[in-house]
């Protein structure tokens, strides 16, 4: 890759490294971004993309190499970029969650200030929003606390291309549809192309190569913390970009066998109101909750073993396992250890005398590792020394070492690589073919297409279920939309 300076750069950064302890996180990396350019940015999980993002937006100095902004110097951290033109939507949200959406807009505009600026900042965020997700429902006086996911993301990314003294020159997306369903997520890349095509830049990060295509006009590859290729999107199919990561295309397989189709159900629950279809399932399947996002299926998950009042139902003990999506808020102990979080699902049956055997622990620890491929030195690392990715493998293997019979998953796989979701994806088909039933919510039509049977949600109400062939992407878009059965 070119490592001459770049005067029409928005960005440059030239021969960047950045070490945390053992790990090189960037190892020597040339990355130039220019005005109308919509660069994705793919790799492997740890591959350094988070690491190159904060050097970018200046909120890490590099420990070799330089950044420029404009071909001028960048030392001078986040305030330099800012005054650039770099804004940063960060895969682990930043808005303060006990702010109102209004007062993080302020937060993030220092230019909103002095008498009314409230309700500049709250036309400001409220045409953003509107401009961006049209039709979304959000009220902008709410607090960021009371938002989904979804709408936290929708929220900081309306914020981030808001402009009040100088507009955004270079727009880094870490992850930016990664709790977002189908049509918000091509809402959002809509936009992107239309700020591309008025001159600004993109750098967009993501692991659904699709969007990845379908946004960049040019593709930077990056494995083990270098840029190993950059072409024109135009030049890559999702199997060569695959391959560019140094993974391999498997088979799609969708499982479900006779035997499995004869079984009595093991969980039968009756319509809710508004629906007229329970929701059942029987060991050994996979059962995709899809739809909209927001449109219940994580309250689903959540209640399914619950009565009216809210109790755990007797009888399923240590039988079922949750996933978490969003990590922060209830995935990982951020205190803790990698081997501490993913050990804490599993101390029943690592404890003898009411004592944790250390050494199965650490053996369980090893064997997740290799399994999961979680990239790390030492499982003794605390938590939070992982990238995203890595962290969300830790949460699938917490639930997959334990012994229950039942796992529940709310939208598990963002943020982790391809590579990795495909032998994950094997590992959930074996352990259902061994008679474990996963409850799998997912805002990713290919996850859902792996599913045995499906059930579309819609306003908090299962609306329609398919099976077997009738698992398409456009059998899910008509229920989604119209509720009706295809
Ligand atoms: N604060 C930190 N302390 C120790 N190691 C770190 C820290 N931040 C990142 N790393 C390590 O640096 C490497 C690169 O991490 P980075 O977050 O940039 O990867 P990534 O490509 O963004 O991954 P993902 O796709 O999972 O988000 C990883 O090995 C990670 O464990």
């Amino acid at each position: 890759m070119s490592t001459e300076t770049n005067h029409q750069a928005v960005v440059s950064a030239r021969g960047v490294r950045v070490e945390f302890g053992a790990v090189k996180a960037l190892d020597g990396i040339d990355l130039a971004i220019l005005p109308g350019e919509a660069i994705g940015l793919v790799g492997h999980n740890g591959a350094g993309k988070s690491t190159i993002v904060n050097v970018i937006n200046g909120g890490l100095l590099p420990h070799q190499g330089t950044i420029s902004y404009g071909g001028v110097d960048g030392a001078g951290g986040i305030t330099t970029a800012r005054a650039n033109g770099v804004r940063c939507v960060f895969q682990e949200l930043s808005l303060c969650p006990n702010l109102t959406i209004v007062e993080n807009t302020r937060v993030m505009h220092a230019g909103l200030k002095g008498f009314g600026w409230r309700k500049r900042a709250l036309s400001l965020i409220h045409a953003k929003l509107d401009e961006i997700f049209p039709g979304n429902h959000i009220d902008c006086a709410a607090t960021v606390g009371e938002l989904s996911i979804a709408e936290r993301q929708m929220v900081e990314i309306a914020i981030t291309f808001a402009a009040v003294t100088d507009a955004p020159k270079l727009v880094i997306l870490d992850e930016p549809t990664s709790s977002l369903d189908a049509g918000l997520a091509e809402q959002l890349l809509a936009h992107v192309r239309h700020f591309v095509t008025s001159g600004g830049a993109v750098l967009l990060i993501s692991h659904i190569l699709g969007e990845i295509l379908s946004t960049s006009s040019r593709i930077v590859v990056m494995k083990d913390g270098r840029a190993v290729t950059s072409r024109p999107a135009s030049e890559f199919s999702v199997h060569s970009l695959v391959e560019a990561m140094g993974s391999v295309v498997k088979e799609r397989t969708r499982g479900g066998d006779k035997t499995q189709k004869d079984a009595p159900y093991t969980i039968d629950r009756p319509p809710s109101a508004g629906s007229q279809i329970g929701f059942k399932a029987r060991s050994g399947e996979i059962i995709g909750l899809a739809g909209l996002g927001g449109h219940g299926q994580t309250d689903m998950l959540l209640n399914l073993f619950r009565d009216r009042s809210g109790n755990w139902l007797p009888g399923y003990g240590d039988a079922i396992a949750f996933v978490a999506g969003d990590r922060a808020l209830n995935g990982t102990f951020p205190l803790w250890s990698i081997l501490k979080n993913l050990s804490i699902g599993s101390l029943p049956h690592l404890s003898r005398l009411a004592a944790i055997d250390t050494g199965r622990e650490r053996t369980l620890g090893a064997d997740w590792k290799e399994r999961m491929e979680i990239r790390t030195p030492d499982m003794g690392n605390p938590i939070l020394s992982l990238s995203g990715g890595n962290q969300q493998k830790v949460l699938f293997a917490r639930a997959l070492a334990t012994k229950a019979d039942i796992v529940l998953m709310d939208d598990p796989m963002r943020g982790v690589d391809i590579g990795t979701k495909q032998e994950v994806y094997a590992i959930l088909r074996s352990e259902a073919a061994a008679g474990r039933t996963f409850i799998w919510y997912s805002t990713e039509m290919d996850e859902i297409c792996l599913c045995d049977r499906v059930y579309v949600f819609r306003d908090g109400a299962i609306v329609a279920e398919l099976t077997g062939d009738e698992i398409e992407e456009k059998n899910v878009l008509a229920s989604s939309f119209s509720g009706e059965a295809a």
